[in-house]
């Protein structure tokens, strides 16, 4: 079966800046495929070069088989590539139902709509009219992820969807993630919080310092394989676990 989305052989640079170096990686139809990897390891700029925001110096960028590599972000957006990026940019002086709407922009035919939008992510029903300057960090995420949703997307690509948002918002985001996947939608997921990575991942790639340097399923991949690969050591320091204050993996509270 042809992978729905790959990466060949990626390499991002931003002037001297070697971002992303020689990544290949692909994920299939209706998979959750997480990208892990501490602060500056190019996790970012990676889902960027598959969006069609940032041109890699190599490699190429497939979709169903066909190379994307040439094509502008719009333009993969057509196709049904949709980057929720950091930061979630809405337009602030529109209503959330404006804002959605924004995203229906591409025209692809699919199951989303306003209506659609609010089932899975049900904190927006009663915003929908409410302008987006008024909304708290948790609502804003939900309205970018709706409007990622109303392009009616292939694969989504989600970066770090719970910065900076209360545990329960974070929940609530990922319930309606859960929901949202039904129907085949592949997604590539950015986030800081392992435990939570885990949980919902179908697969893992672990990014140091702008190379892929592991994959697997949650599975098949011990804990200190993963903490391992995201510092880039082989053994973990006394006091220098997963969760501590080195831009090192979050846990959620729980220890694993
Ligand atoms: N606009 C930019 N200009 C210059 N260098 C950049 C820019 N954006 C990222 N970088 C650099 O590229 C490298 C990869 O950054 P990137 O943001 O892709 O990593 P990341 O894994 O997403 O990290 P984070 O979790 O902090 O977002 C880092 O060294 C970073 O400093």
């Amino acid at each position: 079966m042809t992978p729905l989305l790959t990466a060949e052989g990626i390499d991002a640079r931003y002037g001297d800046v070697r971002a992303v170096s020689g990544v290949s990686l692909h994920v299939d139809q209706g998979e959750l495929l997480a990208l892990v990897g501490a602060n500056g390891a190019g996790k970012s700029t990676l889902l960027r070069v598959l969006a069609g925001a940032h041109r890699p110096v190599a490699g190429a960028v497939g979709l169903r088989g066909d190379d994307v590599t040439g094509l502008r972000d719009f333009e993969r957006n057509r196709r049904g590539i949709c980057l929720v990026p950091e930061g979630r940019r809405l337009f602030a002086s529109l209503t959330v139902r404006e804002n959605l709407l924004v995203g229906a922009g591409s025209r692809r035919p699919g199951r989303w709509d306003v209506d659609a939008v609010a089932d899975v992510l049900p904190m927006l029903r009663p915003l929908l009219e409410r302008n987006a300057s008024q909304l708290s960090g948790g609502q804003q995420q939900a309205v970018a992820i709706g409007r990622a949703l109303m392009s009616n997307p292939d694969v989504l690509l989600l970066d770090e969807v719970s910065l900076g948002l209360a545990p329960i918002v974070i929940d609530e985001l990922y319930e309606s993630l859960a929901a949202v996947r039904g129907g085949g939608l592949a997604v590539i997921l950015v986030e800081q919080d392992l435990q939570r990575t885990l949980a919902v991942a179908d697969r893992l790639v672990c990014m140091l310092e702008g190379e892929a340097v592991l994959e697997g399923t949650p599975h098949s991949l011990t804990h200190e394989a993963i903490t391992d690969a995201y510092f880039g050591h082989v053994a973990t320091p006394a006091g220098s676990g997963p969760g501590g204050d080195d831009g090192g993996p979050t846990t959620g509270g729980a220890g694993w």
